[in-house]
């Protein structure tokens, strides 16, 4: 008897475009939603979009309420439900970079409520995801949480914001290609379910973003609409996988390793490239695709190297050593690449 039975739960409406952040309301509207937002933003976010997004919805007599986040924490999660409880908030809006949003999609998850992702920064693809990352003690959760219902991406904000946060999205995406080949390894070798339509988005949106990065440039807000689409296909890959996997592999443990070891140093989306030119390394070897991988990031202007990442050469050992640690997820580290092996990944990639 077939037994099986899966959500793929999946924005209703995806805005993107110049302008659009003032279409928030009309967003919202559609959706039905009904009583008062509670916006979830952080300092900068908020001058670039937070007020803009409570003065819309304040004209429309909806009486908005604000709580500031700065760290993606249980805390924070707790202390925006403690806020919206307070207010009697009716739906939820983060307006920011990924910490915000993953702190809103949680506590929208736990409140029950709907929720809106507003992204200030193309940095990320958890703009759209149903997945929340928090780090915790020795660990890094990915927590299933409330995909939005509606994401308001603007492309003249998004593409006024530093152009690192940019690149780090571009980052977060190429490291798609390894996040999947670790995902058919483990079907290979754990037999962890796997998704060939999440497998193949995941994929495609890499092979996309790199088929277009001659179109992504500073100061041109084309570059903001292409990534953006891709951080989107990104998301619903996850979402169709119900986990992470999709567009979080081995690069990903190195680089929430990294956040442990050094926080606040480099990029999310930054990390996860560097980490990616080594474990695809790892995958095919001296003669494979790590090049490729490398080119991609350079060409869009990522860092490719510790230096560039303002990361010392010794932590980028520790942490490539001790990846596989974070979480239960099998990956290409299998029970952990010892120090001398590390260090000849990271050599001979020039990571070091
Ligand atoms: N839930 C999921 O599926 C995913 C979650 N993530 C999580 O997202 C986080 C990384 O996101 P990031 O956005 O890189 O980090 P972040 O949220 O810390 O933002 C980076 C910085 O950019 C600033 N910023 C945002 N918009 C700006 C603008 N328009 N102008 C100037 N500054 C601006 C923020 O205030 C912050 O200081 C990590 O915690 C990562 O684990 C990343 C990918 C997927
Ligand atoms: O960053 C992610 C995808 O890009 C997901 O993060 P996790 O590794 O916490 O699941
Ligand atoms: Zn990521």
């Amino acid at each position: 008897m077939f037994e099986k039975s899966t959500w793929i739960r999946l924005p209703r409406n995806v805005v993107v475009g110049h302008g659009v952040l003032d279409e928030t309301v009309d967003a919202v509207a559609e959706l039905h939603l009904t009583g008062r937002p509670l916006v979830v933003t952080s300092p900068t976010p908020r001058e670039v979009a937070g007020t803009r997004v409570v003065e819309g919805f304040a004209a429309e007599g909806t009486d908005p309420e604000t709580v500031l986040v700065e760290e993606a924490s249980f805390e924070a999660v707790q202390r925006v439900i403690r806020e919206a409880d307070a207010a009697e908030a009716g739906f939820l809006v983060g307006v920011g970079g990924g910490k915000v949003i993953d702190i809103t999609k949680m506590a929208a998850d736990e409140l029950g409520l709907g929720f809106v992702s507003v992204p200030t920064a193309a940095s990320h693809d958890g703009i759209v995801s149903g997945r929340g990352s928090v780090p915790d003690g020795n660990t890094r959760h990915s927590v299933a949480a409330e995909p939005p219902l509606a994401v308001v991406a603007d492309t003249e904000i998004l593409a006024d914001a530093p152009w690192r946060l940019t690149t780090a999205g571009c980052a977060d995406i190429i490291s798609n290609y390894t996040a999947v080949k670790d995902w058919e390894l483990a079907k290979r070798l754990k037999n962890v379910e796997y998704s060939e339509y999440a497998g193949a988005l995941s994929r495609m949106t890499a092979e996309m973003l790199v088929e277009n990065s001659d179109s992504i440039k500073k100061n041109l807000e084309e570059s903001a609409w292409i990534v953006v689409k891709a951080l989107v296909s990104s998301g619903v890959a996850m979402s169709i996988a119900g986990s992470s996997r999709p567009a979080s592999g081995a690069e990903h443990l190195f680089s929430h390793q990294l956040d442990r070891l050094v926080p606040g140093t480099a990029l999310h989306g930054h990390q996860v490239g560097v980490g990616s030119i080594m474990t695809e390394y790892l995958h095919s070897g001296a003669k494979g695709e790590w090049r490729s991988v490398r080119n991609a990031l350079a060409s869009i202007g990522a860092p490719t190297t510790a230096e560039e990442l303002g990361i010392e050469d010794e932590t980028i050992i520790q942490a490539l050593t001790t990846a596989h640690e974070i979480r239960d997820r099998y990956t290409i580290l299998g029970d952990g690449v010892n120090e001398p092996a590390a260090r000849e990944v990271a050599r001979a990639t020039g990571v070091i």
